[in-house]
């Protein structure tokens, strides 16, 4: 299990270098008052520094908490694993800042600036007027198109920008590819449901949306259901919010293809052949074998569960180093429906790599693992389901 209590590694780094910088961000971001910057303040230093402070008493979901937390509460926050560090800092941040409290900041997502910034970016509409290049080329080289403007849109990620300068790294790598295999099952299940869980708003969500369309106005999908966070989360996750503001960037985009997507998806929604979905389960710091049986139901039977963004694919692999070579259906097994993982790479877990792939990595001399310049596209079929 992957912990951040070792100085200069990556988890580490996040704690002591990004969290910092984000929680700057935050407080600069909004005219929050002295109660909620002295909180936020008190986090980071607890976070930093300190123990795992129990849930304070006021918090609606204490109980779940306490019990996520069982044997952890005490230690230093270094001690616990990453992932449920990452994902208590997260739930703390939004207690801190008046998210659940009757008050003026309940229900003010801390994140928005930056996600308005970014979806407002004159960079997005330049994005946008490419589809309007793609309409004309045939149904399976505008899917190739869209799948990788998907996969490439969670480089756009607000939290690791954090660590990535301005304009992040240059894509330049595929360290798995399965698309074939994607594509090819989703001919197979033609007019199937489809599930998409999303991971970041913004310039990853609006790729998103746009495949999305794709698979339902080719008719690949009969159905989709997309799933989103139910409160902000990792700075920039989606919530239902954010795609309802994705939607109108989409519907007013100058580009008439992008405009055209964002009518065709508004129907969709009010149709309900696209559904926007979410559950608690989303923020909780767990992998997604233990996910509960409602949400287990729900992916069940569906033709293919799309699983988009790093943190999604720690939930599904493991937040655990395992040899790089470990087959990827191995790790997955427990999920109820064919997966595809559509990531780029921003933490040290990975799996699925040949030999070959993993060789030519470890002798780049490169951060690979982490500096978000590998992608990969990997699936698994689960055909009794669909
Ligand atoms: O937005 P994504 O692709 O899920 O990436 C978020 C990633 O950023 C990190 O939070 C690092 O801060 C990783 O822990 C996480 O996996």
């Amino acid at each position: 299990m992957i912990r951040s209590d070792v100085p200069g590694s990556f988890a580490w780094g996040v704690f002591h270098e990004r969290h910092p910088k984000l929680v700057r961000q935050v407080l600069d971001a909004l005219p929050y008052g002295p109660a909620e910057r002295a909180a936020v303040e008190r986090l980071l230093a607890e976070s930093t520094g300190g123990v795992l402070e129990p849930p304070a008493d006021d918090l609606h979901d204490r109980a779940e908490w306490l019990a996520w937390g069982d044997g952890l509460w005490g230690l230093p926050w270094g001690e616990a694993p990453f992932l449920w560090a990452e994902s208590w800092f997260y739930r703390r941040l939004l207690d801190a800042t008046g998210y659940f409290r009757p008050g003026a900041w309940q229900g003010i997502d801390p994140f928005a600036p930056m996600k308005n910034a970014e979806l407002a970016g004159a960079v997005v509409d330049e994005e946008l007027a490419a589809l309007d290049g793609l309409a004309a080329l045939p149904d399976a080289q505008r899917a190739r198109a869209l799948l990788t403007s998907a996969l490439w849109g969670n480089r756009a990620d607000l939290s690791f920008g954090l660590t990535a300068g301005a304009d992040g790294p240059a894509a330049t790598d595929l360290v798995a590819d399965d698309s074939a295999q994607f594509w090819a099952e989703l001919e197979r299940t033609r007019g199937g449901r489809v599930c998409v869980v999303a991971d970041n708003a913004g310039r990853e969500l609006l790729p998103d949306l746009v495949l999305i369309d794709h698979l339902l106005r080719t008719g690949l999908a009969a159905r989709v259901d997309l799933y989103v966070k139910p409160q902000p989360y990792f700075v920039s996750d989606a919530t239902a919010a954010d795609v309802l503001a994705a939607l109108d960037r989409l519907r007013a985009a100058p580009s008439a293809a992008a405009a055209e997507v964002g009518r065709r998806l508004w129907r969709a929604m009010t149709d309900e052949v696209l559904t926007v979905r979410t559950h608690s389960f989303f923020c909780a710091p767990l992998p997604f074998p233990d996910m509960p049986d409602d949400l287990r139901a729900e992916f069940t039977g569906a033709a293919m569960t799309v699983l988009k963004g790093d943190l999604n694919y720690r939930r599904l692999v493991g937040d655990v180093l395992r040899p790089p070579t470990t087959a990827f259906g191995e790790t997955v097994a427990h999920f109820p429906s064919s997966v595809a993982a559509l990531r780029t790479l921003k933490s040290e877990v990975v799996v699925g790599l040949d030999a070959a792939t993993l060789a030519r990595l470890d002798g780049s001399g490169t951060t690979w693992r982490t500096d978000g310049r590998q992608a990969l596209v990997q699936v698994e079929l689960r055909r009794e389901n669909s």
